[in-house]
Order: C-alpha cells, then structure tokens, then sequence
C-alpha cells in the first residue's frame, strides 16, 4: 500500500477499493472522455490528506491512475450513448502539428487521463474536490451542483454551440469581413468564371450574392484568404512539391459545391496559358482546320491526333454517388459553357462504351467528376489517369473517409498525392473520427469552418408526432400517412400562384433501415399516395427518375380538375393527386440537392446527430423554409428528439 494511514483519517466513500485508505493522497477526480464518460480517480503525489486536510509523510515512489466506474453509471451512460458517430466539436481549430507546442500545453490542461502526467504541483479544481465527511450546507451546495453537472453530461446528445473554442471576438471578426464581401466581383477569379455565375449557374437569379462558404472558401483557395494580406499567389510549382490541403466545412445547403468549382476552374484557365504541350496542340489543330476548309470538325477530330490531356484530367472531384456526380456535373458544364473546358464523368450508370468516350475521348479532358470505386479500378489498369491531377476534391468527404469508401478513396489520394497542389475536403458534417484522422494526416490543413457548422438551418422547423398517443396507437406507418395526408390536403385547400392550379408537394421520408422503404412506401401507396421507394437495390436508373422530381426546381403542378379526375379515377379509395413522395434510406440524404423539397418526414429517429443534420438538410435549402416532422414511437429516444429540437429551436449546433 502506497502512503501512510494517519490514525484520524477515515476512508472516504467516494474512493475506489483501491484507494479507500490512500488518505495521504490527494484524490483528483477527473471526467475521462470515453464513451462511458467514466470518472476516474487520481492520485498524486501531493500528501495533503483530504480528510484531515494535515500534511502527511509519503512513502510512493510514482504516480498511480487508477479507474473509478461505478458499474452502474456505467451501463446507464452505455445505454444511453445514442451512437457511434459523433459530430467534432472543435473543426476550427488550427492542426495540433501546425501549431507546435499548442498540443503538449493543450494536453496539459485537458482533463483528460493523462492531461496531468508530469505536473510538479497538484492541479486541483476546487469545485471537483470530493466532499469532505462532515457535509455542511456549502458542501451540499456543492454535491447538487457536482449532480447537476453529471446529469448535464448524460444528455442524449451532447450539445454544444458551433464553434464554442474559437472566441466570440474572433467569430464576430470573421463575420464582419465575410459581410464587406456581397458580389462575386470582388474574387480574383479569371473573368470568364464571373461571367459563367451570373450568365448561367445561377440563371434567373437577381441579387446573387455569395453565401459564408463562398465568401471564405473562394479567396483562401485563390490564395487571399479573408483577413489575410491583399496579394496574388501562384500555386506552388510542381518542381516546389509543395502541397495547400483545405477543409470546406459548412452547413447542408449552403453551396459548397460552388465553393471548390469556380476556383478549381480559374486556376485550370490560368495554368492553361502555361501548358506548352496544350498550346501546341491547338496550333496544330487550327492549322488543321485551315487545311480541311469548312469541313466540320466533328467529323475529322476522332482521326487528328489525339489531345495532350487525354484520360489526364487536371481536376478530380469525388463523390459518393452516382446522382451526386450528376449533380456536380450539371454545374460544372454549366461554368464550362463559357469559361470553355472539358468536364467528363464517370459513374456506375454508364455503359463501358460511355466510360472509354468519356475517358479517352480525342479532345482530352480537364475536369473528371467521378465516385472513388470506379476510379481507383480504372487507375489501376491504367496509373496515367492521376498522374496530373492538380486539384483533388473529395466532396462528402465525411461519407469518403467512413470505411465503407476510404479504401478506395484512399487509393486514389496515394496515386494522386504527387502532383497535387491543392487538396480539398469538403463536408457539412466533421464527425470527431474524420477530425482526428486529418489531424494526423493532414497536419497541415486549413480550415474553412462556417459560424453555422452543424447546425440544422434555422428556417426549418421541426415537429413532433407521438405515435404511441391517439388516434395513432404505434401504428406509425398510419401516422406518416397522416402527416402527409395533412400536407397535401393544406396545399390544395388554397390556390397556388397560378388560379386554377394546385402545388404538388415534394415529400421526402428517411427510414433507417433499406427493408423498411418498400414496406412504407407500399403503404403510402394503398392509402392513395404517390409514393416510391429508393434503397441501394434500387437499380441505378430508377433511382435517378424517382430523384429526379426532387431535384428539379421547376415548380411542380396540376389543374384542380386534373386532381379532381384522378380522384374519381380512383373512387373506391381514397388518393391523393398532389404529393409526391420518396421513401428513402441515408442514400437519399447526402449531398442531393432537393431545393424544391419543403417537408421531410422522419419515419425513425436517425441513429446519430450527422444523420438528422444530412436528412433534415434536403428542406430548408439556401435560406428557405422548410419543415422536418418526426414520427417518435414507444421505443424511440424522445429526449435525443426533444434535444434537436431544442437546439434548432434556439440555432444551436448539434454536437
Ligand atoms: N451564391 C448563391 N446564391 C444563390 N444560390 C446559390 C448560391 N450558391 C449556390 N447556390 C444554390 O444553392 C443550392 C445548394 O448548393 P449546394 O448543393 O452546393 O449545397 P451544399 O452546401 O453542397 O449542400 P450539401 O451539404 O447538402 O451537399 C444549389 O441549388 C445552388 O445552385
């Protein structure tokens, strides 16, 4: 036994057996962040007797640790732990590496199990200080806050603000630069990509602003960060083997996509003027196109020589799915019509014959929007196609790192890590996972975190259906059918823009589980709702059609005498002419760009905070209202529920 047992010194009752009688050692409790949260008692070498408060002679030769679980709290709080994803809270902070001794001082101040390891003086929390034996009312004070303060860290899902390390100060300071940037004008980008914005990605729009991530993401991967010094840079040359690595972490919606496009396109422009083997090629090909006269050159191109870029594309942008590599390639060959360059795909909807033209196609390709597991096997079979990547985007980057992807996202990083010069991750959620894993990798990344981070967007509110009551008794497939029996039947109760006509409403119900879509949507469907299910066995080209409707902006109509038709149509039961609905799992729920999508039905709770943020993400887009309605039956988490509500409530971060 360590130390010295004075004769007035009793055992403490919070001390573990081990220590029970160490009462010349001071005894720290210290919250040790595992999953259990257990407590953790230890003991140091400062001999004050917490009993008797005298000094007391010491016989230890070393500092012990040793665990204190109560077996009880220890299964409540497992029980309790809602998941295994948890959302980073701390994205913004500068890379552990990066910032030289911060981790060492950091870890001494961190609480944690070995935050006190090598401290010459004891460095004790007077409010953690266990209680001494004879309770006065201070000290009872004392316990109930002690409580209050466990209780506090038993919460479903511990919330916490966006960006609570950074100081208020320097968020407010950050805003207030973001809001002197109000055009697109301001960036350095080349004028072509300017052009591109207003002429075609975001046609039809007055007033077009840039959103927070724009404002801060643009001008750092152009080189001016927002607050840094006012100056042009060149990307590092590839003789220089330098590499910048950014992280775009931003709120669902929020146009991140943008963000990384436009100025991955200006820096293709600008280093096109310095590509010789590119401007040769066009010589060439324009004194070819003199020779031939009028002749079209569509008909001679395949058998001119083929184009230096040929399956070496400058830009790589990943992404997890077949619709979200759409997605990206709709917006980018809508800047290429007019800053000119060649964007191709590659998905596992195309046809081998599809992949080789967009691949190997004669007039080369500058931008290749792909998701990881194709493109690791085609790299493969042929390493060239890497071997020039500048740019490197791993859009979702959350889902891109989970382990379901990074194995071949990994790979396609290892063949490209060479020639990159700028790597960007991008994702509206950080899990503490992903977090730890770039702190590692990427020590050197930069990260562009918005104010918002992990926050549902305010404009969505979100209600609550308890399944368990009346008139629904657990039957929580009546309950969706209601709810959405309920959206539709308000739509049509009054006219839309145009007189005559009723909106369609766009509905979109998250399960948890893939056998539950076909069993929900079948439902909706007999109760006279066009509903269709979308899991991963749903072929390709169906997922695309049933994501279609969702994804399109258009407005979405019909006549009241259509509807009226339908209904009658359908006499013997009941139907309902203007919902649209999809049914879908987590596959849905990234990355889609569903701004026309108003209401999003959670038929189950979402497993983890990263999943209600991505699900209740698809309404509420680009600062519209949206509504999330949350179906919470007898076996569901109703605090986890309440507390999401809570925080959207008052514009917290989910954490
Ligand atoms: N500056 C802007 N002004 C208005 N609309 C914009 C702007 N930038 C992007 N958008 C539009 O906002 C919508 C959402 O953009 P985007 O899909 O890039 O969001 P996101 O942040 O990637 O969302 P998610 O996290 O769900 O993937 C798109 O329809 C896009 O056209």
């Amino acid at each position: 036994m360590i130390g010295r047992i004075r004769s007035n010194c009793r055992p403490h009752p919070n001390f573990c057996k081990h220590h029970q009688f160490h009462v010349a050692y001071r005894q720290i409790p210290i919250s040790y962040p595992t999953p259990v949260s257990a407590t953790m008692w230890r003991t140091t070498r400062d001999s004050v007797c917490l009993i008797c408060r005298s000094a007391a002679t010491t016989t230890a030769s070393k500092t012990t640790l040793q665990p204190w679980i109560n077996p009880r709290t220890f299964a409540t709080r497992a029980r309790e732990r809602p998941s295994r994803m948890v959302l980073s809270d701390d994205v913004a902070r500068r890379s552990s590496s990066r910032d030289g001794g911060a981790r060492k001082s950091r870890r001494q101040e961190d609480p944690g199990p070995f935050g006190g390891m090598n401290r010459k003086v004891a460095n004790v929390d007077p409010r953690r200080a266990p209680p001494p034996p004879f309770s006065t009312s201070r000290h009872r004070d004392r316990d109930t806050e002690h409580k209050d303060r466990d209780s506090r860290d038993f919460k479903a899902l511990k919330m916490q603000r966006a960006l609570s390390t950074i100081p208020y100060g320097q968020r407010q300071a950050v805003k207030a630069r973001i809001q002197e940037i109000d055009s697109f004008d301001q960036f350095d980008l080349v004028p072509q990509v300017k052009e591109a914005i207003a002429s075609d990605v975001l046609k039809g729009m007055t007033d077009i602003k840039p959103t927070p991530v724009q404002r801060l993401a643009i001008p750092a991967l152009l080189g001016n960060p927002v607050g840094g010094p006012r100056r042009r840079r060149e990307l590092p040359s590839a003789s220089q083997n330098k590499r910048e690595e950014f992280l775009l972490a931003a709120e669902t919606g929020s146009g991140k996509t943008l963000s990384y496009l436009l100025p991955c396109v200006h820096h293709l422009k600008v280093s096109e003027a310095d590509d010789i083997d590119a401007i040769n090629y066009n010589q060439r090909l324009e004194a070819e196109k003199e020779r031939r006269g009028g002749q079209p050159v569509s008909q001679w191109i395949e058998k001119f020589e083929p184009h230096p870029n040929v399956a070496r594309p400058r830009v790589v942008v990943l992404v997890p799915t077949a619709e979200l590599v759409e997605q990206v390639l709709a917006v980018a060959k809508s800047i290429s019509h007019v800053a000119k360059f060649k964007v191709r795909a590659l998905s596992s909807t195309y046809d081998v014959a599809k992949i080789q033209r967009s691949l190997y196609g004669s007039g080369g390709i500058d931008m290749l929007i792909s998701t990881p597991a194709l493109l690791a096997r085609i790299a493969e079979r042929d390493p060239n196609v890497l071997s020039r990547v500048h740019h490197l985007v791993v859009d979702e980057a959350d889902s891109l790192f989970d382990r379901s992807f990074s194995p071949e996202t990994g790979k396609i990083l290892d063949r490209s890590l060479p020639s990159i010069k700028q790597l960007i991750l991008c994702s509206a959620t950080i899990p503490r996972r992903l977090d730890n894993y770039l702190d590692t990798h990427f020590p050197n990344m930069n990260r562009i975190v918005t104010p918002n981070l992990h926050a549902i967007p305010r404009r969505v509110q979100l209600g609550v259906i308890d399944v368990s009551k009346d008139p629904y008794r657990n039957n929580k497939l009546l309950a969706c059918a209601d709810a959405i029996w309920t959206i539709g039947k308000e739509a049509a109760s009054h006219d839309g823009p145009v007189a005559g006509e009723i909106e369609v409403k766009r509905i979109m119900v998250f399960v948890n589980e893939r056998e539950t879509t076909q069993e929900v949507a079948e439902y909706l469907v007999s109760k006279g709702i066009d509903a269709v299910a979308l899991n991963r066995d749903t072929s390709d080209q169906r997922q695309s059609e049933a994501l279609s409707v969702f994804t399109s902006n258009d407005p979405l109509r019909i006549s009241k005498a259509e509807a009226d038709a339908k209904a009658e149509a359908a006499k013997s039961r009941r139907h309902l002419a203007n919902t649209k609905v999809i049914v879908a799992t987590d596959l849905a729920s990234r990355g889609i760009d569903t701004l026309a999508v108003r209401h999003v039905v959670l038929y189950d709770v979402p497993h983890t905070t990263i999943d209600f943020i991505h699900r209740l993400g698809r309404a509420g887009r680009m600062g519209r209202r949206g509504r999330g309605i949350v179906l919470v039956g007898k076996d569901d988490r109703r605090d986890i529920v309440s507390e999401v509500k809570e925080s959207m409530f008052m514009g917290q971060a989910l954490i």
